[in-house]
């Protein structure tokens, strides 16, 4: 008998064919709506495995359910699992790391250029049928090239974003992590830092630790103002770990210069938010992986990850923590 898995939300059709082969499944086909966590519990009761993205795996959902084995994200960051209800209920979470490393190290630096050159502010300038006669330092940005730029959470995707700043573009890197990185060191002449220090001394500072207890509200108050005032902000990680409050009053003030953003602490940003209202932001609806290309990567390999687990195996992609 095939395991029987169940996927939440809409998925390509290759992807779907190669969960054919393998299981019986349902899945949520509707994309404008989000399943409701009732009858979530209730498709998981008979489940073996799950596809499910951007939803709390939380020991509610899990007590539902009877026959769990494995549950898929389509992200990297997993940050909606409740790992203790995991390991309690002995359900392996998964993840997508590496197929997605390149693209969200591309939207990155397209982050850092505009919060530096001020391209998406200059863009709205333009298209509202201001550009008249100013002098040229009205349009005054800071370089990119030959700048130091400090990365905080040196992981698969700061690896990627540091090498087109070193080789691409000859900035000088220092990075904020847990561990140390020799061989990063050596390759790209990094200096590992202690967060304060990067703070003060790096001129884009890149946010690409994953959300934890510990990495909420890391970047706060007393953070930004340790920032240069000609230094940019770039939140590619998730959006609690900077205090948005604290990061419009440091806009508002120009204490730092600029801040560019993929991530949120509320996801749609609601239309009122001040954030909308300040001109030296880049923002950006949460699409550090989304091409196409990697979009379906990612489905797919999530899908591997969920029918390796469904069928008893130890998926490949397993979080560090149940490893
Ligand atoms: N904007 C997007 O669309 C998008 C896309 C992909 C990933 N992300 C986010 O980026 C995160 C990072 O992805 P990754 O694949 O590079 O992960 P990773 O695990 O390879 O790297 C994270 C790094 O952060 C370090 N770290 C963790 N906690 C830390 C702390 N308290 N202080 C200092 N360093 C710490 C880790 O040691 C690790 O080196 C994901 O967890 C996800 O939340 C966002
Ligand atoms: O973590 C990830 O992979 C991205 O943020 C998409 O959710």
């Amino acid at each position: 008998m095939k395991p029987y898995v169940y996927i939440a939300h809409p998925i390509p059709e290759h992807v779907e064919s190669y969960i054919a082969e393998h299981c019986d499944y349902n899945i949520w086909n509707d994309s404008n709506e989000k399943i409701p966590k009732e009858r979530l519990k209730e498709e998981l009761k008979n489940a073996d495995g799950a596809m499910l993205t951007g939803q709390p795996v939380d020991e509610e959902l899990l007590a539902a359910t009877e026959n769990l084995k494995a549950v898929s994200t389509v992200s990297v960051g997993y940050d909606r699992y409740d790992i203790d209800a995991l390991k309690k209920y002995n359900v392996y979470g998964t993840h997508t790391p590496y197929v997605l490393d390149d693209t969200v190290a591309d939207l990155i630096f397209g982050l850092i250029l505009s919060g530096g050159r001020r391209i998406a502010e200059l863009h709205e300038y333009v298209k509202a049928g201001e550009w008249g006669v100013e002098p040229d330092s009205a349009f005054y940005g800071y370089d990119i090239h030959h700048s130091t730029l400090g990365i905080i959470g040196m992981g698969r995707i700061g690896e990627k974003i540091v090498q087109r700043a070193r080789f691409g573009f000859e900035m000088d890197i220092v990075y904020h992590n847990r561990s140390r990185k020799p061989e990063l060191e050596e390759t790209f002449d990094a200096v590992r830092l202690e967060l304060n220090e990067l703070l003060s001394r790096a001129d884009f500072v890149v946010v690409m630790v994953p959300l934890t207890d510990e990495t909420k509200q890391l970047i706060g108050e007393e953070e930004l103002r340790l920032m240069k005032s000609s230094a940019v902000l770039i939140n590619g990680a998730r959006g609690p770990v900077v205090d948005e409050n604290a990061l419009v009053a440091a806009l508002q003030e120009k204490s730092i210069f600029s801040a560019s953003l993929d991530v949120f602490e509320q996801e749609p940003l609601p239309k009122d938010h001040p954030l909308l209202d300040l001109p030296n932001v880049t923002l950006t609806p949460h699409i550090g992986s989304a091409t196409q290309k990697t979009d379906e990567e990612m489905m797919m390999r999530a899908a591997v990850n969920m029918v390796e687990g469904a069928s008893g195996q130890t998926p490949q992609d397993v979080i560090k923590e149940q490893r």
